[in-house]
């Protein structure tokens, strides 16, 4: 394990961090008398598995005074085993939050409280002293969507409005858990705090929860992950669904600089299960601008062609546009196979040979149940046979799950249906079976392609950066961009429909710069000029494309066909000519449309990003994006 040097920087208490009761730690001295102090401060709060004091003396500290602030009943030491799993399993089954799906191997429904369905955005925050750390200097009067700031001062008294007691009469789970395969260089090892049995299960599933984590971490610092569902006991509301959370009150805010998160109100996957967006994403994005390295919201896959040699590729498309389904594409086209190394998220390193190398820091698949079927996606079906978990989807009464997109799948039409709202349902009714952001957390050494090297310590060599959206008009299919600087360019006016992966209402094209807006861990001008200062010798930056599955016809349906379709022979030039890439087996196709630059489009889509750029990004531009941005005007005004 290499030591992150920021990781160990003290605590650096600021003004409002003394002024709030929640922040205040267990001093630097105290440290040498830590059992004395790790006794006093748990007072009579019993540990109910585990030993503390086994623990690295900054854990220990971290526990008690998080304890003390919390008072929960009970702490609860978690090794991430097979046998502690069905404990809580069979604890929960009985409680009924957790119902069996009786056709399977241990896989399990979970029913959230309706209101508890999706990430927040707008309750999730970065908390730096200098609001510049955090978004850009924006146009006057623009409000900037990249990075949303809160001081630590109004920080400071929100976190005292709700953490003190939060945890009263619940358990605290103490879970230690590695981001990427544990002892990698590039792995970062974190202890998330939590209330939530659901949050332990999932933690189990998506990341390395072990107990040599403690040893792998001695004393180096960890990233420190607090969160509450944020309903103590005694419990003054209805709770529905045997899931408690507090939606009025969501609050998930990040301190970068020290490297830790506070997550209140909600038991939902990307607000809960902090490995993922709120670590793996925003504190590493920090951790990789100080380190010169990348951590961004890609799949990962290896694409070998039928001569046998093999191409790792990452890809960036926003939340609910096609990752996961792409990572485990089944080629139609003969003699081409895919393997999957991640689907959600990437951390990457140059290496010494200047390749970039990258790793998948999970260890599970948090996917988009519908549209996933036998048809769409039969690898990720293979993963999700056992050993699973199913949020917000429904089932059926001989226990399997059921959402849309399997309406083929169903043999008995009669079988009777309960939706994920535990109310009866059957084919053709008007309201959906599933939530539409329903997941499944699945072992990702389930997925049945799953890349033998997909743990190796070291990563695999990226050659090529794929950057994509829902874009259902004016944009092509595929083109190949001109260079580092043009493809960061067409990363920063990535745009999408909203999808139901948070709380946005109805299908609107949004930008989402990288596929990271929601994800921005800084300033995003200084992340652009990160990714453009990483081009450097020894350095062989991967080529960049744009890709859109999503295109439509005038009568609303998708022109490509998608999913096992979406790997073809390799594009010569910037937009494929007609012949240049394979369509045998197709049917009909409309290339012309699929692969047109309608003129109008552009040129009104040229003015707006120009405006997208100049309000958002502002004077944190760097010039090389805007060269580019200059030189695209160019070329489609001559359109
Ligand atoms: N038409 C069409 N739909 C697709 C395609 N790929 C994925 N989808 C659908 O888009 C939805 C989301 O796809 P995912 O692959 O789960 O999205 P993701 O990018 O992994 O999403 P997050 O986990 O939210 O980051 C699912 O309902 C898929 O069935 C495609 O090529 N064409
Ligand atoms: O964070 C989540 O809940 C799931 C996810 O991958 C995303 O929204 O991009
Ligand atoms: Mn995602």
């Amino acid at each position: 394990m290499t030591t992150n040097p920021n990781l160990l920087t003290p605590f650096k208490a600021t003004k409002a961090d003394v002024e709030s009761s929640s922040l205040r730690q267990i001093s630097e001295d105290a440290f040498y008398v830590i059992n004395e102090v790790v006794t006093r401060r748990l007072g009579h709060i019993p540990i109910l598995k585990g030993d503390l004091h086994d623990l690295p003396y900054k854990v220990q500290r971290f526990v008690a005074e998080k304890a003390e602030l919390m008072r929960p009943r009970g702490i609860f030491i978690c090794d991430g085993s097979q046998h502690e799993a069905e404990q809580i399993i069979s604890k929960l089954i009985e409680r009924g939050m957790l119902t069996p799906l009786a056709a399977y191997e241990n896989n399990y429904l979970c029913r959230t409280d309706p209101k508890d369905v999706a990430r927040v955005e707008s309750k999730t925050w970065m908390v730096t002293p200098d609001k510049y750390q955090t978004v850009t200097h924006t146009a006057p009067g623009a409000e900037p969507i990249m990075g949303h700031w809160m001081s630590p001062f109004e920080f400071g008294g929100e976190l005292d409005s709700r953490f003190p007691g939060c945890m009263a009469g619940r358990i605290m789970y103490v879970i230690p858990f590695s981001m990427g395969p544990l002892g990698s260089p590039l792995s970062k090892i974190g202890i998330q705090l939590t209330d939530s049995n659901y949050v332990v299960l999932s933690m189990r599933i998506m990341t390395r929860v072990n107990p040599d984590v403690w040893e792998v971490l001695g004393n180096n610092d960890f990233v420190r992950c607090i969160h509450s569902v944020g309903l103590p006991r005694p419990v003054k509301q209805r709770v529905i669904n045997h899931w408690p959370c507090n939606p009025e009150r969501v609050l998930i805010a990040h301190r970068p600089s020290e490297r830790e998160i506070w997550s209140f109100g909600s038991g939902y996957g990307g607000n809960s299960l902090l490995g993922k967006k709120c670590f793996a994403l925003r504190i590493a994005s920090n951790i990789a601008h100080d380190e010169g390295w990348l951590a961004e919201h890609m799949l990962i896959m290896g694409v070998t062609r039928p001569n046998g040699k093999e191409h790792f590729i990452a890809a960036a498309f926003p939340s609910a546009c096609g990752k996961t389904n792409l990572a485990m594409l089944e080629p139609t086209l003969p003699g081409w196979k895919v393997r999957c190394v991640g689907d959600d998220i990437a951390w990457m390193k140059f290496g010494e040979d200047g390749r970039l190398y990258a790793i998948n820091p999970e260890a599970g698949f948090f996917g988009v149940a519908p549209g996933t079927s036998n048809k769409t996606n039969p690898m990720a079906v293979g993963t999700f046979q056992k050993n699973s978990i199913f949020t917000n989807v429904a089932e059926t009464s001989e226990g399997r799950y059921y959402w849309e997109g399997l309406e083929d799948e169903i043999k008995d039409k009669n079988v009777e249906i309960t939706d994920w709202l535990g109310n009866p349902w059957k084919l053709g009714d008007a309201t959906p079976a599933a939530h539409p952001n329903s997941r499944f957390a699945a072992p990702a050494k389930q997925c049945p392609i799953i890349h033998p090297d997909w743990e190796s310590p070291e990563g695999v060599p990226i050659e090529a950066i794929i950057f994509g959206g829902r874009r259902p008009d004016g944009v092509p299919l595929v083109f190949e961009t001109f260079g580092w600087h043009h493809g960061i360019f067409t990363g920063a006016c990535l745009k999408s429909e909203t999808t139901a992966a948070a709380e946005h209402k109805g299908k609107n094209v949004m930008h989402d710069p990288m596929a990271m807006r929601p994800f921005m861990g800084y300033n995003f001008g200084k992340y652009l000029d990160h990714w453009i200062s990483l081009e450097k010798a020894p350095h062989k930056v991967p080529k960049i494309y744009h890709v859109n599955w999503f295109r439509k016809s005038k009568e609303g349906k998708f022109l490509w066909p998608g999913f096992g379709d979406n790997i073809r022979d390799t594009a010569v030039g910037v937009i494929p000519s007609q012949g240049s890439i394979n369509l045998d087996g197709l049917g009909d196709i409309n290339w012309d449309e699929l692969m047109s630059l309608p003129a109008d489009y552009w040129k009104q889509d040229a003015k707006e990003v120009r405006k997208f750029l100049e309000d958002q990004v502002g004077s944190d531009l760097p010039n090389e994006i805007r060269e580019e941005l200059e030189s695209q005007e160019k070329r489609i005004e001559a359109l």
